[in-house]
């Protein structure tokens, strides 16, 4: 490859007006004189006398992400000679693909490097590293992109996350038998993979900072799936693991429904029994279903007797006519494909039951510590990129002559953030801890009081950063797109991240409320998920007080 061409100040000064147009940011020069008439902010910026054939560098990182830069690097012709080569440090750090991030508390504390840490193993490091690299360069720009228009995140990616060497749709279904064998990114033995390798697959999924893409990119499989693993026989895994695994299929959990979202007593969607016995019928509708639009498989909860609920896997390709789908609007991006279900009729093999008959409410509770833990990791990352992306801004903006930074009002707000998400962080890996070193029966009675608690102080802290991050943006936290895109979708969607999976399939929180019923109440649509959990922690708590303590 050719050497970049350099060019003196006094060169690029030269290209000063409409029509012959350079600039230089970072140490690059830019000839814009055919993309200032396309420029979304305007040609008349570009022309100005302190912007035109100048240095405006520190201009430019006001207005724009650094992604603009790579997204428009054909506009780019050469260097900004500065000197000896090795005085050529762009004024701006731009990151590159995989690195972390340098700012002060914008990675957990087991990532720096002057840090310790006693739950993290050299396999934990370098599958991160893996992960790092995979999702920014892979996956982030589509993400972004998507997150906006609400494209579905491409078939052509969701397999490539599915190859063997990146197995990241298993990785996702947390540690077991599915992964033994695998070697996975990084190098890690499927036999090793524990709970903390998953809180990184997890947390490095939320950094490219697009949740309603990232609910479209597998969270159905996510929720959906475990019946599957926990409850299928050998035949029923053989046939369905393999496609969702390596991407090719998708499957929803499909539970709740209008008259029934916070209550599946109420489930209508009722099945009967086919006259031979080998079908099952089942007529209804559900509604919130994450990636319902373009599931392939619903694990669907279904009435089957007036005290009898049946989870079954409901194939389109089983029933095709009987089984339709319509997207639904929400506030979070429509990438990920949530929608109504309709059932008419659909004949299902019996086989196809999971857990047996009746046994729907063991299927469902089954996954609920797990999916909890995993909306805990959620919401603690995103918090902490919220948070880093106004600490940067912190820097980059001035007002009333000062950088914001320089505000004690602003910095008192950042104090509040990083206290908040470094307890969270703090607090979910000793959870993470006690998990890896627990059966699955003693997490569900030991750990279901403090994973309560946990989320509810995970998403009340994510409210109160999304708050303070809004009000240190001002307009650009509102707008779309541009400098502030993340924290304005973060402040659209984060009751999506603080019910995680639960809002979209309208299920947050188990209230046992008589020893033979239970409510599922919404997590944050009813605003009632903190409150709800906050209790259940408590009420575990005090199943665990001795009669009597003085
Ligand atoms: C390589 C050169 C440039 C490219 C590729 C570029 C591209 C863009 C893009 C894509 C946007 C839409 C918002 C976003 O996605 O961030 C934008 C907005 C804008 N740009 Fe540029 N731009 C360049 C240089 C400049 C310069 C030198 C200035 C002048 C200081 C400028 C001023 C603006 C303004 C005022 C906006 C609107 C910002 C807002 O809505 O807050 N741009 N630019």
């Amino acid at each position: 490859m050719a050497p970049a061409k350099r060019y003196t100040l006094e060169q690029v000064a030269a290209h000063n007006k409409e029509g012959d147009l350079w600039i230089v940011v970072n140490n690059d020069v830019y000839d814009l004189s055919r993309f200032a008439d396309l420029h979304p902010g305007g040609a008349g910026v570009l022309v100005a006398p302190d912007i035109a054939g100048t240095d405006c560098t520190a201009a430019f990182f006001s207005l724009h992400r650094s992604d603009v830069l790579a997204k428009y690097a054909g506009l780019k012709i050469g260097h900004l000679d500065v000197g000896p080569a090795d005085d050529r440090q762009p004024p701006y750090l731009v990151p590159a693909p995989g690195a972390l991030s340098p700012a002060p508390h914008a990675e957990p504390d087991w990532l720096v490097p002057s840090f310790r840490s006693p739950y993290y193993a050299p396999s934990h490091h370098a599958l991160q590293q893996a992960m790092r690299h995979f999702f920014d360069s892979e996956v982030r720009a589509e993400a972004r992109a998507h997150e906006l228009s609400g494209e579905r995140p491409t078939q052509k990616l969701v397999e490539l996350m599915g190859r063997p060497e990146w197995a990241i749709h298993q990785m996702r279904m947390g540690p077991g038998r599915h992964l033994h064998g695998l070697t996975l990114p990084g190098g890690v033995r499927g036999e090793d993979f524990d709970y903390f390798h998953e809180l990184v697959v997890i947390q490095e999924m939320c950094r490219v900072g697009a949740p309603g893409y990232m609910a479209g990119l597998q969270a159905g499989m996510v929720i959906g799936l475990p019946p599957v693993l926990n409850f299928g026989d050998d035949k029923l895994k053989a046939r369905i693991l393999p496609d969702v695994f390596a991407g090719k299929k998708f499957i929803s959990l499909a539970i709740s429904e209008p008259h029934a979202g916070s209550d599946v007593q109420g489930i209508t969607t009722t099945g009967t029994l086919s006259p031979d016995g080998k079908h099952w019928i089942v007529s209804g509708m559900k509604k919130w279903i994450t990636n319902g639009h373009f599931s392939d498989h619903f694990m669907t909860a279904v009435r089957t007797g007036p005290r009898s609920l049946t989870m079954m896997l409901i194939s389109r390709a089983d029933d095709e006519g009987a089984v339709d789908t319509r997207k639904i609007k929400t506030s979070y991006s429509a990438a990920a494909g949530t929608a109504y279900v309709f059932l008419e009729k659909a004949k299902v093999p019996v086989e196809n039951v999971m857990g047996g008959e009746g046994n729907g409410l063991k299927v469902i509770l089954s996954n609920f510590n797990h999916e909890r833990w995993v909306i805990c990791c959620r919401i603690a990352r995103y918090s902490r990129l919220m948070y880093e992306e106004t600490w940067k801004w912190a820097h980059l903006r001035k007002s009333q002559g000062k950088r914001l930074i320089d505000h004690p009002v602003v910095r008192a707000k950042l104090a509040k953030m990083i206290y908040k998400i470094d307890m969270g962080q703090a607090w979910l890996e000793n959870i993470t801890y006690q998990m890896t070193h627990m059966s699955y029966a003693e997490q569900s009675t030991t750990l279901a009081g403090p994973m309560a608690l946990l989320k509810t102080f995970l998403s009340r802290a994510g409210a109160e950063i999304s708050s303070d991050c809004v009000q240190i943006w001002g307009g650009r936290g509102l707008t779309q797109g541009g400098m502030g895109a993340l924290v304005e979708q973060f402040q659209r969607t984060y009751k999506v991240s603080d019910s995680g999976l639960a809002v979209p399939r309208g299920f947050g929180t188990v209230v046992l409320t008589r020893p033979d019923t239970f409510a599922l109440q919404f997590d944050s649509i009813l605003g009632g998920s903190e409150e709800v959990l906050a209790d259940l922690g408590v009420r575990q708590a005090m199943k665990r007080m001795p009669q009597a303590v003085l």
